[in-house]
């Protein structure tokens, strides 16, 4: 059994990440998915109220909320008995990290996907999947408000470090090769 959490700044290619693990009938849990249910669950638009959802549901249910709401998710697809490995999208803070150790201790690692402003900058405008995707002040913020939440930390504890600076193609050899590594527990961390 692996599960591993994947961390980045907006736009480090935690999506992308995510679409090659499903290529390779991987599961994938969205910590985006549970906030953007939450924001339904309250009848707001998550494409609105995703922040401010995701700040609630810390302060209503304290800062690992969003990773204990995800951890039913991860049992299910784990409860398959053809299913090794299970991905687990957008970890924010230690305190989720810690909340993932202790449910599932070593089987547990940290993927931390990296590039630069600018590189995340560009790639986000060509993306243009909402407002904020082409302001760059806007970027600025969600950095500072990801950070805000420890994002940093996790991303110096990780156990894998990815730097997606190179192409697409590059990107996706890399993370299918990581994968087929912890497929194979040819990992050690
Ligand atoms: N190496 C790359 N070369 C070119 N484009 C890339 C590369 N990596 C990712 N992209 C593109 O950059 C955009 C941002 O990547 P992605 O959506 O995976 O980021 P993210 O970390 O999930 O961001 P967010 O946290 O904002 O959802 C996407 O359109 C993706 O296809």
């Amino acid at each position: 059994m692996h599960i591993l959490g994947t961390v980045g700044l907006p736009g480090s290619g935690k999506g992308e990440f995510a679409d090659i693990a499903r290529e390779a009938d991987i599961p994938v849990v969205t910590m985006g998915d549970v906030i953007r249910q939450a924001c339904r669950d309250r009848g707001l638009d998550p494409a609105d109220h995703h922040g401010e959802v995701a700040q609630a549901l810390r302060e209503e249910n304290g800062p690992a909320a969003i990773a204990e709401r995800s951890l039913p998710h991860i049992r299910e697809h784990l409860a398959d008995e053809d299913t090794e490995t299970v991905v687990v999208d957008g970890l924010r803070s230690m305190t989720e990290v810690e909340a993932f150790t202790d449910e599932f201790g070593d089987a547990f690692a940290i993927v931390s996907i990296e590039a630069p402003f600018d590189l995340r900058a560009e790639r986000l405008g060509e993306r243009g999947r909402d407002g904020t995707d082409t302001d760059l002040e806007a970027l600025r913020e969600r950095d500072e408000r990801e950070l805000g939440f420890g994002m940093g930390d996790v991303m110096d504890a990780a156990d894998y470090r990815i730097e997606n600076t190179d192409s697409l193609d590059a990107f996706q050899a890399e993370v299918r090769e990581l994968l087929s590594r912890v497929g194979a527990n040819d990992l050690q961390h």
